[in-house]
């Protein structure tokens, strides 16, 4: 699902997991540490507990992953149980409404068990009280019945180890957040490491691909695995439908430019909004919703599926006077920038930019 609900439900470059990726993830999962690409701080730091606990005979501490969707952050989940030979129940915060759903979830794990809460941050308050004494003393209060005659029952948990996942470390209540023992902080991939990823995938799903072929699904995959699974997927689609199924880079780039994701992984909303920037605006500033208009969508589309990735490439920039385009943004439409900087033309003033980073008041 979305993290976003103004997201189009078809885009090709969204992070998020469609039916189809649920499909065929499980197959291209890597199933061991040392299998799993990149993120090589993590990797070090959750080999060492898992080690530390192997060798003393415990379930380990309590692990948190925080992150963007698509990183990675399911299937550490089951490679922590892989490494330690546990079973793993998979769950996620919207899943659990209520707490006597965790209840009953609780108190049937196996010993060692790993319990893996995707979307933890989306969990109800009572479920969440329930969680920290199950993570602290592996027992919970069970209640029965309503108002002064309610009584509260305890219940004995065997051992087992959370791993919450997130992808709103900052929206966790700081009791939830000190009860793991461990947080890993999961990045955006690396070029080289996506185009691994690639080769991997592809030799699973028998495709023929290569070298330049996998870096040039790899520039277009916006540092998320997922992404670059499901682009290799169409761009097979392509290979084998108008050739002979293997994959070079021509035909990669031919492929996703018939699916609409540009060189730098940017798909048709994303160019829509930076040309209406540029052509239509000078470059900015320009407001929020005059943009939107502009290019035919929600303020909230706009906001929220396209300007984090324009954002993060250093495309666009959120002042307070508006969105304006940056110098690469121009070069990136194949345009020239205005001469005169602020005038439509290249931002230049730091302090123009929200101190937080997020969205700054619109003129
Ligand atoms: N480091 C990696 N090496 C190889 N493949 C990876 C790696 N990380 C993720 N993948 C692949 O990317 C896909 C998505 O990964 P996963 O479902 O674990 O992401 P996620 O962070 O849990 O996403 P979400 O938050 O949306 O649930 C999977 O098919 C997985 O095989």
């Amino acid at each position: 699902m979305s993290p976003y609900d103004s997201e189009p439900a078809d885009r090709l470059v969204t992070a998020a997991a469609d039916g189809e990726d649920q499909a065929v993830e499980a197959a291209l999962r890597p199933r061991l540490l040392d299998e799993f690409i990149g993120q090589e701080r993590v990797r070090e730091q959750l080999s060492l507990v898992l080690q530390a606990a192997r060798q003393r005979g415990t379930a380990p501490d309590h692990v948190l992953l925080s992150g963007p969707p698509g990183l990675g952050k399911t299937t550490l989940s089951m490679i922590i149980a892989a490494e330690l030979g546990a079973p793993i129940r998979i769950t996620s915060g919207p899943a659990i409404q209520h707490a006597g759903d965790l209840a009953a979830i609780l108190s049937s794990l196996a010993e060692g068990e790993v319990l893996f809460l995707d979307e933890i941050h989306r969990m109800s308050r009572p479920a969440e009280e329930m969680l920290y004494m199950a993570m602290e003393d592996f027992r919970v209060d069970v209640i029965v019945g309503k108002g002064p005659g309610a009584t509260a029952i305890p219940l004995e948990l065997p051992p087992f180890t959370l791993v919450g996942a997130t992808t709103r470390a900052g929206l966790l209540p700081p009791p939830l957040r000190d009860r793991f023992g461990f947080t890993g902080h999961m990045e955006f991939y690396a070029p080289a490491e996506l185009e691994r990823v690639v080769h991997r995938s592809a030799a699973l799903l028998d495709v023929r691909i290569d070298p330049a072929a996998a870096a040039e699904i790899a520039g277009r995959s916006r540092g998320t695995p997922r992404i670059a699974n499901r682009l290799l997927r169409r761009v097979r689609d392509y290979a084998q439908v108008r050739h002979d199924g293997a994959v070079t880079a021509e035909i990669a780039a031919r492929a996703l430019d018939v699916y609409e994701v540009d060189a730098r992984g940017l798909d048709r909303l994303d160019r829509a909004v930076l040309d209406a920037l540029l052509r239509l605006f000078g470059g900015g500033p320009v407001g929020l919703s005059t943009l939107a208009v502009a290019v035919g969508e929600e303020a909230e589309t706009v906001e929220e599926v396209a300007e984090p990735f324009l954002v993060r490439e250093g495309l666009l920039a959120r002042t307070p006077r508006g969105r304006i385009a940056t110098a690469a943004a121009w070069r990136h439409l194949g345009l020239v920038p205005p001469a005169q900087p602020g005038r439509g033309g290249v931002p230049a003033q730091p302090e123009l930019f929200a101190p937080d980073g997020g969205v700054a008041p619109e003129a």
